[in-house]
């Protein structure tokens, strides 16, 4: 319980969407849902604390709006999706964001962020600047940028993974990785119906590692097994996570509150 009374108390707030989330199984975007998140995220901001969201989508919401049956496996295209899908969904978040009075900011990132430490610098003084304002800057990968470097420059690799490395950068206090299941379990529940839910993790060990599987719909890329590499990441840095079910967005104001939802990863003190 004293790790849910920390996270009551957290002030500056990492939420990462993932594609499941954004989007219908059949590829459209979910605007039901995104209006539901601007709303719960716009009212956190208005109690007081700071909001950073990390967003996946973009080749998702391209994919959508070019009406294409399946993900194609071929990278530009998969940069192409990504640059039309990219402005879609800034546009839709920055209405409704728009409609409850929030401003939000694009940020888009590749692995110098993490590399070069003159551009780290620069990041997080555009971050602090940002929530400084009260505005919600919304990351994402630059996608065109660095997967057209992927000879010389490896990719973040996923947006979990980007996540965490953005809640290491700005030293928030929460991660909240929303997904399209309930939370950590001790094997893919898609696959074995009597997994069971883990509510709380304080040692990622192998055999936390042995129980993600892959990724679980057509859209997404991640899987649980780029979650738990990233609640490593984030707890390593004594920050703590919660990776809950982003089908009702309001569950992100339960968490707030201090309610047993999701899985929490401790942070490492
Ligand atoms: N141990 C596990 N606990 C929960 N989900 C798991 C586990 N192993 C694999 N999964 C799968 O991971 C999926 C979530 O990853 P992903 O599809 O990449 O979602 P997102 O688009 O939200 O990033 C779940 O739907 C589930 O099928
Ligand atoms: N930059 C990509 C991220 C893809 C990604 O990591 O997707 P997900 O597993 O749904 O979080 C996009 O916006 O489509």
């Amino acid at each position: 319980m004293g790790f849910r009374k920390e996270i009551k108390d957290a002030n500056r707030i990492v939420v990462k969407v993932g594609t499941s989330t954004l989007t219908y199984a059949n590829g459209q975007i979910n605007l039901g849902r995104i209006e539901k998140l601007t709303r719960v995220l716009a009212d956190i901001v208005n109690s007081g604390k700071e909001v950073t969201l990390v967003s996946s989508g973009a080749v998702g919401v391209g994919i959508g709006k070019l009406k294409l049956k399946e993900k194609p496996t071929n990278i530009r295209e998969k940069q192409a999706l990504a640059a039309i899908g990219q402005c879609e969904l800034m546009h839709i978040y920055s209405k409704f964001f728009g409609e409850y009075s929030h401003t939000v900011g694009q940020v888009l990132l590749t692995r110098d962020v993490i590399e070069d430490e003159h551009i780290k610098q620069n990041v997080c003084s555009t971050f602090e600047l940002l929530l400084q304002k009260g505005i919600i800057p919304i990351v994402n990968e630059n996608d065109t940028v660095s997967i057209d470097e992927l000879e010389n420059i490896a990719k973040f690799g996923d947006n979990d993974n980007l996540s965490a490395i953005v809640s290491v950068l700005i030293d928030a206090d929460l991660l909240i990785i929303l997904s399209d299941i309930d939370g950590f379990y001790d094997s893919n529940p898609k696959e074995n119906p009597n997994a069971k839910l883990i509510k709380q993790i304080d040692e990622i060990t192998e055999e936390i590692e042995a129980c993600a599987g892959g990724v679980g719909s057509s859209l997404g890329t991640g899987g649980m097994a780029t979650k738990i590499a990233a609640a490593r990441k984030a707890t390593d840095a004594g920050v703590n996570m919660v990776l809950a079910n982003g089908e009702e967005p309001s569950i992100i104001s339960d968490i707030l509150s201090g309610e047993e939802v999701g899985t929490l990863f401790t942070a490492k003190k």
